[in-house]
């Protein structure tokens, strides 16, 4: 325990119920890292199991209907689940903005900044956060985040915060016809001709902005900026600035390959929404974030998600073309919640849909169905 604190829950103030968040502890100048963020062995990171060798696909997008760059798109998202994309149309002046204003908020005094907090926001939407879930994270992790769930123009004039709220809109709007684009290339593999007001509301119908901000820490071998996991998004559009430390895992494997941070580019990941529809053909893959000894680190995603009444399962088209389905129907807001229920621990939340053996109901003499694809809103049987 550092000199200031005389027992973690008057950290976990500090921390949390005050405002300071991980950014306020680090300007303490605290030369060793409080228990409460010491991560135990097989959390922290192994620096062996990097390939040194290898990136992510890098994919300039200038030419976006060319068949060559459609399918180094489809083919990064069944090997890799993740790429970076470059020419991609999003200004770099928006993305150096939206760094800039993120860097503003985060400079905000204490007080200012604890009327986002979850228990005075007077909004559901907006909530500034410390770990992950501090009221779940046994071990925090050295990070703070602001999160801000996009409902309309004027919901979000009225409580985003005023010093970022500008530029963060802009990202959104400026990123979306990029978002547009990734998400027909990759529907074509499906099979789905034309993203359409039939599936677009399913496939991006909510977005979710975090403004992630991971301070210099003493002892960064000993703790994580962010514990391991895949986003629960469709797909995720992710601005990192030039720090590095992200780690994505190469599928199907116990190694991590670092994102190189490439200016002007933006890192796409296929989340696990879009692995559940795609039937398990697009990969929604680990990752997490190291803490950095010298540097304070922004990062901004936003994730683009099916809309919380949506239910998701494999897309009809594919198991009518007689692939099994790997994973049941669930309630988008069910998946969401049950993610925001369990500090971060790798692939574990994809579990809450998963097959695990086929259940039949008897409905009338002749009639029998599969009980998976219950409609848990209506508890009607398709
Ligand atoms: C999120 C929900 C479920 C919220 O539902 P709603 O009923 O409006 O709000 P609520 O009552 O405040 O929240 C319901 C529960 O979720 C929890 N929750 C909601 N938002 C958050 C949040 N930002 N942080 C922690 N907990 C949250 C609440 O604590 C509630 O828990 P419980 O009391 O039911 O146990 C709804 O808006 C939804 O379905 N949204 C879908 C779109 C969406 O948000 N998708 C998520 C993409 S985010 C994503 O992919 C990754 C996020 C992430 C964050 C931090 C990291 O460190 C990280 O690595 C990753
Ligand atoms: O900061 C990063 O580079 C990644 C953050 C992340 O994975 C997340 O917020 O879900
Ligand atoms: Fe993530």
């Amino acid at each position: 325990m550092a000199v200031w604190f005389t027992d973690t829950h008057e950290l976990k103030t500090f921390l949390v119920d005050e405002g300071h968040g991980v950014k306020g502890l680090s300007e303490l100048n605290i030369k060793t890292l409080p228990e409460l963020f010491i991560q135990p062995p097989e959390k922290r990171f192994d620096v062996r199991k990097v390939l040194h060798n290898e990136s992510i696909p890098i994919i300039d997008m200038s030419n976006s209907e060319d068949p060559e760059v459609i399918k180094m798109i489809c083919d990064a998202a069944e090997k890799w689940g993740f790429f970076q994309v470059v020419n991609h149309g999003v200004p770099v002046k928006v993305l150096d903005d939206v760094k800039d204003a993120t860097k503003r908020f985060f400079s905000l005094p204490a007080n200012e900044k604890k009327s986002y907090l979850f228990k005075k926001s007077p909004t559901k939407n907006v909530r500034l956060v410390t770990s992950f879930i501090p009221e779940v994270d046994k071990v925090f992790e050295w990070k703070d985040y602001l999160s801000c769930f996009y409902v309309s123009d004027d919901e979000a004039f009225a409580f985003w915060p005023p010093v970022c709220r500008d530029q963060l809109l802009k990202y959104m709007k400026e990123s979306e016809p990029l978002i547009k684009r990734l998400l027909q290339v990759l529907i074509t593999r499906l099979n789905i001709s034309k993203l359409d007001e039939t599936n677009e509301p399913l496939l991006m119908g909510s977005r979710r902005m975090n403004l992630n901000y991971y301070p210099s820490c003493p002892n960064p071998e000993l703790t994580v900026g962010v514990g391991s996991h895949s986003d629960v998004s469709t797909l995720t559009v992710l601005l990192q600035d030039e720090t590095g430390g992200l780690y994505v895992r190469k599928h199907d494997t116990d190694n991590w390959v670092h994102v190189l941070p490439i200016k002007g580019s933006l890192t796409i990941n296929i989340g696990d929404a879009l692995q559940i529809m795609s039937n398990g053909r697009y990969k929604s893959i680990e990752h997490h974030v190291i803490a950095n000894k010298h540097e304070n680190r922004v990062s901004v995603p936003i994730f683009v998600n099916p809309r919380p009444s949506d239910i998701i399962g494999p897309l009809p088209g594919l198991i009518e073309r007689g692939e099994n389905a790997l994973y049941k129907h669930v309630l988008y807001s069910d998946y969401v919640k049950h993610f925001y229920r369990k500090s971060h621990n790798g692939k574990d939340t994809i579990d809450f849909s998963k097959k695990v053996g086929r259940t039949w109901l008897k409905v009338e003499d002749n009639l029998i169905i599969e009980i998976d694809n219950l409609d848990p809103r209506t508890h009607q049987y398709w």
